[in-house]
């Protein structure tokens, strides 16, 4: 029987690790992509974060045996690509821009293995209720927008804000786990192999 490969979670996502744990999935191990995450000229938000995580899969040092896994997460409104806020000010204009609309969220999945790669971009819509000054502000100062794509994350305070999705709740989060757990069988990895 074949040997199961090494499997390499590379992000540095809490929420990555802790969505494959679901499935009961413990990498061998985790490594923060360090890539430029600046999007092109004209690039539009699914290619951009499509090629985030070929990049993000691209940096991660591994064996040729090896599969690495590797996601993006990006929120959209129209062509708008919206990423991680650089700050308070970047995340409430952001929150600005989402607050009573609907937005799409993007999250990219890239696997590889060896020169092999597998790549799936999930997509889902997500609404944002007409946020009052106060909600705006009392969410801020939680500072739970830090590192989020959009300045918020749905498993958090800000899932008050949220009233309707379309689409995959995994992947809002970060890593959709139906996707991940397709390209992981797909790339060799046994995810419901029995005990
Ligand atoms: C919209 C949304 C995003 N997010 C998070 C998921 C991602 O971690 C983050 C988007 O940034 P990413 O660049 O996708 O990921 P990351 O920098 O956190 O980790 P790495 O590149 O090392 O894999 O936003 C939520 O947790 N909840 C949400 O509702």
């Amino acid at each position: 029987m074949a040997q199961t490969p090494r499997l390499i979670l590379g992000s540095g996502s809490p929420r990555r690790k802790e969505l494959l744990a679901v499935l009961g999935i413990t990498p061998n191990a985790i490594t923060p992509p360090d890539i430029d995450e600046d999007p092109g000229r004209g690039e539009v938000p699914r290619a951009y974060c499509a090629r985030v995580a070929r990049d993000k899969a691209a940096a991660i040092a591994a064996g040729p045996d090896d599969i690495v896994l590797c996601a993006d997460t990006t929120v959209a409104v129209g062509r708008r690509i919206l990423g991680k806020p650089a700050d308070e000010d970047e995340a409430r204009r952001f929150l600005d821009l989402l607050s009573g609309r609907r937005h799409r969220v993007y999250t990219a999945l890239a696997l590889r293995r060896g020169d092999r790669l597998w790549e799936r971009v999930v997509e889902a819509r997500v609404e944002m209720k007409r946020l009052s000054r106060e909600e705006r502000e009392g969410y801020l100062a939680t500072g739970d927008w830090q590192g989020k794509a959009g300045g918020y994350s749905i498993q958090g305070p800000a899932g008050a804000f949220i009233p309707w999705i379309s689409g995959s709740y995994t992947a809002i989060v970060g890593l959709p786990l139906s996707e991940t757990a397709g390209l992981l069988q797909a790339a060799g990895w046994p995810v419901w192999r029995q005990p």
